[in-house]
């Protein structure tokens, strides 16, 4: 089924001439797809993410969530519908430094009006996963960028969202780290939740079930994992960014 739809999505940016930053973007994502975007620094990549956490607006296209086309909600009923559908891990989404990191990661519950109980057991669940039991009584300020990253992703998934939109999920994070969120993704991919997730380096997209690779604000192209194995995939990501690289020189 078609989780999320983007029909000729173009998109420039008032204060950059006008230029096309997403020239023509059509894609769907099926529920329980895992996606990884990759392509070079400038490429859309974050433009991408952003216009289809509805953040953003298209200048041209439609974009369509659950069937619906939330280029036409208000600004008050998108942020309804990301807080029912959608879960982020975005460095620019930072906590909240006036809760600690046990509320913040509380906050989407709360706003669902969960039950204390139902939000302490999805923590109790999560939070070892995540290695973070020893930072929910302090503060984000107290603590390190990977671990902020930890926090954030608690958040995303505390929700259980049927969409997990993920900005360099493991940018700030040691591989050991990485290695974790990386199978904690897996995990809920596999309980069904769908994960679009931008990234820089070939061995997280090698996680994924698809990768996209965007160049100048166009999908140059998509490979699919298939059958191959983790490593051969990876190779095939490597190869492939080489090949992108390549083109235009
Ligand atoms: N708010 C903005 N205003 C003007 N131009 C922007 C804005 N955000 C991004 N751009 C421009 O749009 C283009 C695409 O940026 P985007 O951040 O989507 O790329 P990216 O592929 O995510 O890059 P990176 O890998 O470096 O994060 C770049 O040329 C960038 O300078």
């Amino acid at each position: 089924m078609a989780l999320l739809e983007l029909t000729h999505v173009q998109k420039s940016y008032s204060d950059s001439q006008n230029k096309r930053v997403l020239q023509d973007i059509s894609l769907t994502i099926n529920q329980g797809d895992y996606v990884a975007i990759m392509g070079e620094s400038g490429a859309g990549k974050t433009t991408l993410l952003n216009i289809m956490a509805t953040l953003d607006n298209p200048i041209e296209g439609s974009i369509k969530l659950n069937g619906v086309e939330t280029t036409d909600l208000s600004d008050g009923k998108k942020a309804v519908f990301r807080r029912e559908n959608l879960g982020f891990i975005f460095q620019s989404f930072d906590l909240l430094d006036i809760f600690n990191n046990r509320d913040n990661i509380y906050l989407p519950l709360v706003l669902t009006k969960a039950p204390k109980a139902e939000m302490d057991s999805r923590l109790n669940e999560l939070a070892p996963r995540l290695g973070i039991q020893e930072l929910l009584d302090k503060y984000p300020s107290q603590i390190s960028g990977g671990q902020r990253q930890r926090v954030t992703a608690a958040r995303a998934l505390i929700t259980q969202p049927a969409l997990i939109l993920a900005d360099e999920p493991t940018g700030a994070l040691d591989s050991k780290t990485a290695q974790e969120m990386l199978s904690i993704f897996q995990d809920v991919n596999a309980a069904g939740q769908t994960i679009v997730m931008v990234t820089h380096s070939s061995l997280s997209a090698s996680y994924a079930k698809k990768t996209l690779f965007i160049k100048d604000g166009r999908i140059q192209t998509a490979l699919d994992r298939g059958e191959m194995t983790q490593e051969e995939y990876l190779s095939a990501i490597s190869n492939q960014l080489t090949e992108l690289t390549k083109v235009g020189e």
